[in-house]
């Protein structure tokens, strides 16, 4: 590091020492809040917070209106905006996916037309990722489980490939001590050439002319400049130049031919982090959604009597194409069917667009993707709202009673925002919160109010 930095490396040390910075990035589509808090200067909807409050206790964290991100790995918005028309129907893959920062922030950056493959090898992390996604309820995401590898299959499919590829964590030491035990010299050569069998194996999967936007949270040379660098000969691919204001500390890098971007925390209010942008070889394509006549399908549509029951569950039901997948029905953006079904004929698909409900023998239950869906149509549904301690006992999955009787679904919400559905019966109220998904730490005598989303 002394070399890398120079002069610079004393303070560098120094900020090493500090509490690393607490920054959240609100879900547009499910607030219109403005904070009055300090912007992350890279990210429209990243914002700092002075500390870090007890978040697990904040319904709206869990609501999926925002989502707590270290901001450096925000910059992934500059990359896309500069590098991409996002106006476009693209296919996007992020294949390191989990726990979910990069997927949903693409998830907000990307046209409602675009699909997003959101991947995690590792089966449990992938469960997490899901949750997220299904948090977050854009509805055009498919969270897949496999091995970089498998994605061979999908011949020139890709229009952007994030790769936040696994590495030595150099730049996460201030905030998570486990990085600095598991640091040696062998580790970075060991994570290097992962990486690069990683890139390997999802090149083929790129279109001509298409993008990829490779990142790490460490800074030694050989998992960052180098690995681009050799990516960039094997495959003659081209260094995409990202513009940066001098105010933002972010520092340029090159080796050779690509240009990196690098976050130190003497420089910018974030941790370590490094990315690149190169361009495939070719001609870009736009992406043909066109549906083929004479394909068999592995995706099956929801019969017509269940589609009639959950149409108007979701706002501009005719967006919408209606699948059935064993009970689940979900929904996913009528123009995406064909590429969706090219992923789930190659692929391990765990979540798809919104799951909407389970049929139930005659009787259709309404799921929690829907209810967190930013697309859900609330007029379908009675809803009631929660106080504070409510909500959070309904999000620990325990009794909750409002005095109202009643037979049916309720939509609960706190704050105007849905958290998930409960069902009346009589006077009793089934809660029926995801059991996986429950807040499980003991509450403090008395519960913090938080005021994030407050102007
Ligand atoms: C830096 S983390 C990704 C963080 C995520 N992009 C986000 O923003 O929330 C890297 C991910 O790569 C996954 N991973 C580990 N080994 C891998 C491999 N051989 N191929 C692909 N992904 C791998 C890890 O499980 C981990 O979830």
């Amino acid at each position: 590091m002394q070399r890398l930095l120079g002069n610079e490396y004393g303070a560098f040390v120094q900020a090493l020492q500090l509490p690393p910075p607490v920054s959240v990035r609100l879900n547009p589509g499910k607030t219109a809040a403005f904070p009055a808090l300090p912007r992350v200067p890279w990210a429209s909807k990243g914002y700092y917070l002075p500390e870090r409050p007890a978040f697990t206790l904040d319904p709206l964290l869990h609501a999926g209106s925002y989502y707590v991100q270290e901001a450096s790995s925000m910059f992934l918005e500059q990359a896309l905006k500069q590098a991409v028309d996002v106006q476009q129907p693209l296919h996007v893959l992020d294949l390191c996916g989990a726990p979910g920062g990069k997927s949903t922030h693409l998830a907000s950056l990307l046209s409602e037309e675009s699909l997003l493959v959101s991947n995690e090898v590792i089966r449990s992390r992938a469960s997490i990722l899901a949750e997220n996604v299904a948090k977050w309820g854009s509805g055009n995401v498919l969270v897949t489980s496999n091995d970089p590898r498998d994605f061979c299959r999908l011949h020139h499919f890709f229009d952007v490939m994030v790769v936040d590829a696994p590495c030595s964590g150099e730049g996460m030491f201030r905030k998570d001590p486990q990085a600095v035990v598991e640091w040696s010299e062998e580790n970075v050569k060991l994570c290097a050439q992962r990486q690069q069998r990683i890139l390997t194996d999802v090149w083929e999967a790129l279109k001509p002319g298409g993008l990829l936007i490779y990142s790490t949270c460490t800074w030694n040379e050989q998992e960052n400049e180098a690995n681009m660098d050799w990516l960039a000969a094997q495959e003659n691919a081209q260094s995409v130049h990202l513009r940066l204001q001098p105010e933002w500390g972010v520092e340029p890098s090159r080796q050779q031919g690509v240009e990196g971007y690098r976050f130190y925390p003497h420089r910018v209010q974030g941790e370590g982090f490094f990315m690149a942008v190169i361009r495939k070889a070719g001609e870009a394509r736009v992406a043909d959604h066109s549906k083929s006549k004479k394909k068999k399908y592995k995706l099956t549509l929801a019969g017509k009597k269940e589609q009639a029951l959950v149409q108007d569950w979701l706002q501009q039901p005719e967006r919408y194409i209606w699948l059935q997948h064993g009970e689940v029905i979900s929904a996913l953006p009528a123009n995406l069917f064909e590429a969706a079904d090219e992923v789930y004929q190659n692929l391990y698909v765990l979540y798809a667009g919104t799951e909407v409900a389970e049929v139930k023998g005659r009787k259709l239950k309404p799921l929690q993707g829907l209810a967190l869906s930013q697309h859900l149509n609330k007029k379908a549904f009675a809803t009631a709202e929660l106080d504070l301690e409510q909500a959070v006992r309904y999000l620990r999955k325990e009794d909750i009673s409002l005095g109202s009787s009643g037979n049916d679904w309720l939509l609960l919400q706190y704050r105007d925002v849905p958290l998930g559905w409960a069902k009346q019966v009589g006077t009793r109220m089934n809660n029926y919160y995801p059991k996986e998904w429950r807040i499980r730490m003991d509450l403090p005598q008395e519960l913090p109010v938080f005021d994030l989303l407050q102007p």
